[in-house]
This record gives structure tokens, C-alpha cells and sequence, in this order.
């Protein structure tokens, strides 16, 4: 158990939202990518493969070479500030605190924590907790619900109550894939984009992948992206020849989600296609996976292959539409604990009742 404040008669109860994003390395180096990638990879939402097939690869293949390779696609997409994922994660946490001030009556304490890395999700959800909050809203930054995401950051939230004597109540959201805000933020940057750069033949989703087994097994990821993309092409009237839905960052040699991203660049360049753009709708933020492996990485399959222009599309980041998604889903979640508390008249009938019901034995 960890310690805890004592607990005290009368004091206000607060209420807490807690922003859960990935996580990400405190540098771009080998010497910080090992934890970071030992913590991950350990964790078995993420690796389901059993521990003692898993172990050797781990430590014998991946954790020596990986760390280093890592850092190097880290370091061509580091800010002044910090990781990406890290910096947008902060500013978003910023503005949606500036902006439920302005939309409500009681305003929540807001936070973010991240479920690999600091901030950590258990030392967020203690500092919440000893600041008297004793209840909190918890929102994964993952649109698309996967267990190795959302589910893991879930995992990390019980854990850390699992540790509390005085827990504080607890809601989640589960995931917002096609929630009109969130289908109207990704429209209205593309179309934004669009306005400004012209469009293209073909435009890309591209999600992270998992593991097919995970779908086999009745993980919802696959569907939820697949609506996602639906949902914002109909915003934007695409025919199904002007879009398609690809599954990027396939890790290890088992097959994951297809059409694999890198695969149909490929294909697209080798086929001449004259312009495409790309967009990543499962990620909020700008990170490694967006940046690198899509804003560059991806532009040299697609060009090396023989396609002409390729765009990539930023995420929705600190869109103002985003974080009024954001306020919407959090007010939305918030109801009933941030109401005004019961009048002393309510009280009384309630007392009255109870009376009435100890009178009844
Ligand atoms: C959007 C949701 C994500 C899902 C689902 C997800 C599943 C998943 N990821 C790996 C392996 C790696 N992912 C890595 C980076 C990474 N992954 C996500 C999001 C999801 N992952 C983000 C936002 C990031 C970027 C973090 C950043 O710092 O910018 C990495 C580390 C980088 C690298 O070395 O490539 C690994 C490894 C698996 C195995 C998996 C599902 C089973
Ligand atoms: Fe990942
Ligand atoms: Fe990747």
C-alpha cells in the first residue's frame, strides 16, 4: 500500500480527469530507449506470447540492437521541447483544463499520465488523490479501443488503486472512434490541408496494427478503425476508390492487421499513382510512428517505388475542434459529479425517508 494522507472530516471532495497516453523515452538515446522498450515489451497486453518463449527473445534479440535503432528514428523527430508525443500530450492536457474552466460551473483538476514512463500513471493518480480528489475520470488518448492500449492503460489504473486504502471512485471512457466531434476534427483537418495544398488520388488511414491473432480472439480494434474511416470519408464524400484503410508498425514475424501501410505504398508507387496523402487517425498526437515511420519513412517506399507526391497529414494535435471534442466527452463522462450537491430540503426528505423506513421494522 502506499501512504496516504490521513483522512480528514468535511474536507471537499474534488474531481480529477486523467489524460493516459503511451508513453515515451526521457531522450533520443540507446541508454534511455532500454527501459523504455523493456517496460513495453514486458508488458502482456502488448506481448501475449508466453513468458518463457518470450523472455529469451527479449533479452537475447530485441533489447540488445532495438534500443539503438530506436534512437536514431527518435532523434530525427525530436523537438527543443521533448518528445512529441510527450509535448502535445502536455498541451492538449493545458488547453482542456483552460477550456473546461471556461465551460463549467466547477471546474475539474486536470492531468495527464503516461502508461509506459513518467509521468506514471500510479504516481498521477496518488498526487490526484493526496490533492483530495476522490473522483476521477479517466480518458485514454486512443480513439480505437485494442486491449494493448487502451485495455493496458486500464490495467495500469487498477493496479495503482489496487495499492490505495481510500481509492477514490473511478469512471472510464472506453473509447470515442465515432464520436461526431472526433469524426469532425479529422474531416475538417484534412479538408483544411486539402484547401491549402491541393488533394490527392488516393488518401491513406493508417493505424497502428496489432497482432491478427488479437482480432481472431475478439479484440474490436480492427472494426472500430475500419468505422473511423468510413465515418470520415463520408464527411468528406469519398468514393471507396479514393480511400483505404492500412495498418501500420508491424512488429516481430507474425502476421498483423492488413493491408500492411508500408506494403500498399508500395504498391501505389509501383502503380505511378501520381499523388497520395496520408493520414494517422488513431493517433491525437504527432509521435514517432507518425513523424518517422509514416512522414518519412513512408515517402521513401512511395517515392522509391515510382509515385510522384506524397503529403503527409499532421494529427489533430492542439486543433481548437479537437480539444472542444475533448471538453465534450469529458463533460459528457462528468455528469452527475459535477452537479450543484443536493439542497438541504433533499436532504431532509431523504432523512425523513429513512426515518420512516427504521420506523417500519
Ligand atoms: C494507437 C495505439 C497503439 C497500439 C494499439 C499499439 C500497439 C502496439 N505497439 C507495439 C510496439 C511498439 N509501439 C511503439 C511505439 C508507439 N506505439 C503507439 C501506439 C500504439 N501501439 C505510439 C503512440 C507509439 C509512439 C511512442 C512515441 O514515443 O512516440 C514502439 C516503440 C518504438 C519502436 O521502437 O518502434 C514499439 C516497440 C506492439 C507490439 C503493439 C501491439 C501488440
Ligand atoms: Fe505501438
Ligand atoms: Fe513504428
Amino acid at each position: 500500500m502506499t501512504a496516504e494522507p490521513d483522512y480528514r472530516h468535511g474536507t471537499p471532495s474534488k474531481t480529477g480527469v486523467l489524460l493516459i497516453n503511451l508513453g515515451t523515452p526521457d531522450a533520443p538515446t540507446a541508454k534511455a530507449l532500454r527501459p523504455y522498450l523493456k517496460e513495453f515489451l514486458s508488458n502482456r497486453r502488448v506481448i501475449e506470447i508466453p513468458r518463457p518463449i518470450w523472455w529469451p527473445i527479449l533479452h537475447g534479440f530485441i533489447l540488445p540492437f532495438r534500443p539503438k535503432q530506436s534512437a536514431e528514428k527518435y532523434a530525427l523527430i525530436w523537438m527543443p521541447e521533448g518528445s512529441p508525443l510527450k509535448v502535445h500530450t502536455e498541451r492538449q492536457t493545458a488547453l482542456l483544463a483552460q477550456s473546461l474552466q471556461s465551460n463549467m460551473t466547477t471546474a475539474p483538476v486536470v492531468e495527464y499520465a503516461m502508461n509506459i514512463g513518467s509521468p506514471s500513471v500510479a504516481n498521477v493518480l496518488n498526487k490526484m488523490r493526496n490533492e483530495g480528489c476522490d473522483r476521477i475520470l479517466v480518458i485514454p488518448l486512443f480513439p480505437q479501443y485494442a486491449a494493448s492500449s487502451t485495455g493496458a492503460a486500464m490495467d495500469a489504473v487498477f493496479a495503482a488503486l489496487e495499492q490505495m486504502r481510500n481509492m477514490p471512485a473511478i469512471r472510464t471512457v472506453k473509447q470515442y472512434h465515432d464520436h461526431p466531434g472526433y469524426i469532425a476534427a479529422l474531416a475538417g483537418n484534412i479538408r483544411d490541408y486539402w484547401n491549402q495544398h491541393g488533394s490527392p488520388d488516393k488518401l491513406i488511414f493508417s493505424f497502428h496494427g496489432v497482432p491478427r491473432k488479437t482480432l481472431d480472439k475478439g479484440d474490436p480494434y480492427h472494426c472500430f478503425c475500419h468505422k473511423t474511416g468510413r465515418l470520415v470519408a463520408e464527411a468528406l464524400s469519398l468514393s471507396s476508390e479514393q480511400y483505404q484503410v492500412c495498418f501500420q508498425s508491424r512488429f516481430g514475424r507474425a502476421e498483423w492487421l492488413q493491408p500492411y501501410t508500408a506494403q500498399t505504398l508500395e504498391d501505389l508507387g509501383r502503380a505511378h499513382t501520381n499523388r497520395v496523402d496520408i493520414v494517422c487517425p488513431g493517433f491525437v498526437s504527432d509521435c514517432l510512428e507518425t513523424l518517422e515511420e509514416i512522414a518519412i519513412e513512408g515517402k521513401k517506399i512511395f517515392t522509391e517505388a515510382g509515385g510522384k507526391e506524397y503529403h503527409y497529414i499532421p494529427c489533430l494535435n492542439e486543433r481548437g475542434d479537437w480539444i472542444e471534442t475533448l471538453t465534450d466527452i469529458t463533460r459528457a463522462n462528468l455528469q452527475g459529479w459535477l452537479e450543484p450537491e443536493p439542497s438541504d430540503e433533499v436532504l431532509e426528505q431523504s432523512k425523513q425517508r429513512a426515518l420512516a423506513i427504521g420506523a417500519q421494522k
